[in-house]
């Protein structure tokens, strides 16, 4: 078996989620087709709660960024006489739609898909994959003192329920705590200082796990280590990145100094 010795000043494993813990086939085959499925019904139904109101501003808002882009959909604002609600709705769709053709990471449309699968999960509808090493290497870092966050593009909301909802059972203890793009996208270096910055440690006592190497590389340039991880589903790598980043295939791989 390949091993990957972690520094030892590292303190902190910071982990993505989609193609690190959880295989990418879960989030685009059971969790993305929900939310196309749904999200028509789900905004006819949730329409006039405050919560759903607010996840339509975010989306309008993000909808007036995006009007320079090919495709790109239009929300428009509500007269407010309820007349256009069906057609309001539909832009809706029509944006969601169209964001997740292209697997947007925007914080708007992240959102709403939480606070979509929210129900799913509670009604036991859906329970979330995670690979089989995740759960026991986990625990055995912690057991060795390291904390264990999490930085995933879909909300701390979803994260949390798929954690707290996974074939393993709730595993939410499991983390110290969660990031989203609401501190920075993932593939801004900046994002990784502010979240060395929240957890009060410098950015070389973490550790991060990912699949995608623009987000290693962007917290490589913030002085985080980095470990690419190779997963079955995820995308290929070129050789060049083969030889630059450490590989692991499984959170097994990586041998903690303290834990031997
Ligand atoms: C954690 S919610 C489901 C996955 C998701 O929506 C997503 O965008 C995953 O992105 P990641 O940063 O974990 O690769
Ligand atoms: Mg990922």
């Amino acid at each position: 078996m390949v091993v990957l010795s972690v520094p030892a000043e590292v303190t902190v494993i910071l982990l993505d989620i989609e193609g690190t813990t959880t295989p990418i086939a879960f989030v685009k085959d059971i969790l993305f087709p929900y939310i196309r499925e749904n999200v028509k019904e789900y905004l006819q139904t949730h329409w006039e709660e405050e919560e759903c109101q607010q996840d339509v501003s975010l989306l309008r808002k993000q909808a007036e960024e995006d009007a320079h882009l090919d495709g790109a959909v239009p929300i428009p604002a509500s007269s407010g006489n309820g007349d256009d609600l069906q057609q309001m709705i539909q832009a809706v769709v029509d944006n969601v739609c169209w964001q997740m053709s292209l697997d947007r990471k925007t914080t708007a449309l992240k959102q709403l898909q939480g606070h979509m699968w929210r129900a799913a999960f509670a009604a036991g509808r859906m329970k979330a994959e995670f690979f089989e090493d995740v759960v026991p290497a986990v625990r055995k870092w912690r057991e060795a003192g390291m904390k264990v966050y999490i930085y995933s593009s879909g909300s701390v909301e979803a994260q949390k329920l798929l954690f707290g909802h996974s074939t393993e059972g709730d595993i939410l203890e499991l983390v110290d705590g969660h990031f989203d793009t609401k501190i920075g996208h993932k593939v801004e270096s900046e994002s990784y200082r502010k979240i060395a910055s929240s957890i009060g440690c410098s950015t070389n006592n973490i550790l991060f796990l990912t699949d995608v190497t623009l987000e290693a590389s962007a917290a490589e340039e913030a002085d985080v280590h980095v470990a690419v991880v190779v997963r079955p589903g995820n995308a290929g790598l070129t050789d060049d990145e083969k030889t630059y980043y450490s590989l692991i295939t499984s959170f097994s791989e990586l041998y903690l100094p303290s834990s031997a």
